[in-house]
């Protein structure tokens, strides 16, 4: 089954309104940049809001090692998703502690880059080169490099995620500016609709 992620949750409410429409995991954005900055608090509450069967993503762009366990820890994530340049040595400390989901661009894959893009503990998330803009990756020249398993971020939603889906069929999808009404404010009825679509995608199908 192809898990659904929705990131970008910013309040307990919209943690329950993905759980209730269906999403395997909750991202929760951690980094200072982001319009849908969230506190540790907060995902905190939210993973509680939501229970143990669903997944609490804390994803952080670029932050030092202590920052990303020490959040972590407060937010009670269950996987950490990690954005940016880093080390080899930076990714596999990270996974000593928790599921890692290590973003990486298209050109990673072609082995152009030298980015690490897997390991024990470890899985690759393709995502848009600026991520949380809601720009579609180019899934026909992603599919000869694409790792089986991997993570498919980057411009999804509603309307274009079964045709992503059947063009890579990724492990999880995760999307966030296609489902929100503002920045860090979720649209129940696009969450709703994404949901749907990747249950229909993933069973050959669309919902009735
Ligand atoms: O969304 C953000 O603001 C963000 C900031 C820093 C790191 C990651 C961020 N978002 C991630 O980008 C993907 C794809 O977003 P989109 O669907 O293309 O808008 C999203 O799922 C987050 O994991």
């Amino acid at each position: 089954m192809i898990r659904v992620k929705v990131c970008g949750t910013t309040s307990v409410h919209d943690a329950v309104l993905s759980a209730e429409a269906g999403a395997d995991a909750l991202g929760f954005i951690f980094a200072p940049v982001s319009k849908r900055l969230v506190s540790a608090r907060v995902a905190r509450d939210a993973g509680l809001g939501v229970g143990p069967a669903v997944a609490r993503v804390g994803v952080f762009l670029n932050q030092g090692l202590d920052e990303v366990l020490r959040t972590a820890e407060a937010a009670r994530v269950s996987a950490v998703q990690l954005h940016g340049p880093l080390s080899r040595l930076y990714v596999e400390e990270v996974a000593a502690y928790y599921p890692v989901l290590r973003v990486v661009r298209p050109a990673d894959l072609a082995g152009h880059s030298g980015v690490w893009t897997g390991g024990s503990g470890v899985t690759p998330m393709l995502d848009a080169p600026e991520p949380g803009g809601g720009v579609p990756l180019d899934w026909a020249a992603l599919r000869p490099h694409f790792p089986p398993g991997a993570w498919l971020a980057g411009g999804l939603g509603p309307a274009n995620v079964a045709e992503a889906i059947r063009a890579l069929r990724p492990g999880a999808v995760d999307a966030v500016s296609r489902l929100e009404s503002a920045p860090g404010v979720k649209d129940a009825a696009a969450v709703r609709a994404f949901v749907q679509a990747v249950r229909g995608a993933d069973c050959g199908s669309y919902p009735q």
